[in-house]
């Protein structure tokens, strides 16, 4: 689904090949400041190579239309943005960005019950803890029935036990639609679950720019 090569960013990433395979959940790891967010940010666009080539679908992401290849690959940041209002609120931002209609609440309960949140759609979403807003963001995006995900740290604030129900019951789900999932994580025990495929950055990611090796 995502083929990336030749790849150089900055001094943060610089890389001969990536691939990205359609319908499988990749999961990426290495440590903090070594380039995943960056990664994602390359795979939807927020961002472009100063070197290389990304493709999508065998086509080069440049040529696409940034704000409809967001709409095919959503990303859920690290901290997402938690909007005023309800919980029904912020569920539906996502699909006014992707000028889908809103679904009836009984699908709204739904993404709700996938991501363990049990709140009713009319609590204040100001309110929630850390947790349960993380987990209201990932409703928000697989609501948004994107082809792939790119979802940077979704557990981050939560529990173990909570972290894995709420991350198999969302990678059910997205394989159940045959979605493709790229999950950025600093838990080896999420990695070793559910992964697909491993990517593990400090394997692909070579000297950086500006340090003498030329290779
Ligand atoms: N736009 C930018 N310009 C310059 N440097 C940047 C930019 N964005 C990120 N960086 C730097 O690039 C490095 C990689 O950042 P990135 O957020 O991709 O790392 P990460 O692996 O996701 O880290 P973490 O696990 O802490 O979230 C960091 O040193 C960061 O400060």
């Amino acid at each position: 689904m995502f083929e990336l090569t030749k790849i150089v960013y900055k001094d943060i990433l610089r890389f001969d090949e990536l691939t990205i395979e359609k319908g499988k959940v990749s999961i990426l790891t290495g440590e903090s400041g070594s380039g995943k967010t960056t990664l994602l940010k390359l795979l939807n666009h927020m961002i472009t190579p100063d070197e290389g080539t990304v493709l999508y679908n065998g086509e080069d992401v440049k040529a696409l239309n940034p704000v409809l290849h967001r709409r095919n690959v959503v990303m859920l940041q690290q901290m997402p943005a938690i909007f005023p209002g309800t919980v029904k609120d912020n569920l539906i931002a996502g699909l006014a960005f992707s000028e889908k209609t809103v679904p009836a609440d009984a699908e709204l309960e739904e993404a709700l019950h996938t991501v363990y949140l049990k709140k009713p759609l009319e609590t204040k979403a100001g309110g929630l803890s850390g947790g349960e807003k993380q987990r209201l963001a990932l409703a928000r995006v697989l609501l948004m029935d994107a082809e792939a995900y790119l979802l940077d740290e979704p557990s981050s604030a939560l529990d173990d036990e909570t972290a894995d129900e709420v991350i198999s019951s969302f990678l059910n789900k997205a394989k159940k639609k045959h979605k493709t999932v790229v999950m950025v994580t600093h838990s080896k025990r999420i990695a070793a679950h559910y992964a697909d495929v491993n990517i593990l950055l400090k394997e692909i990611n070579q000297k950086k720019r500006g340090q003498s090796h030329e290779g």
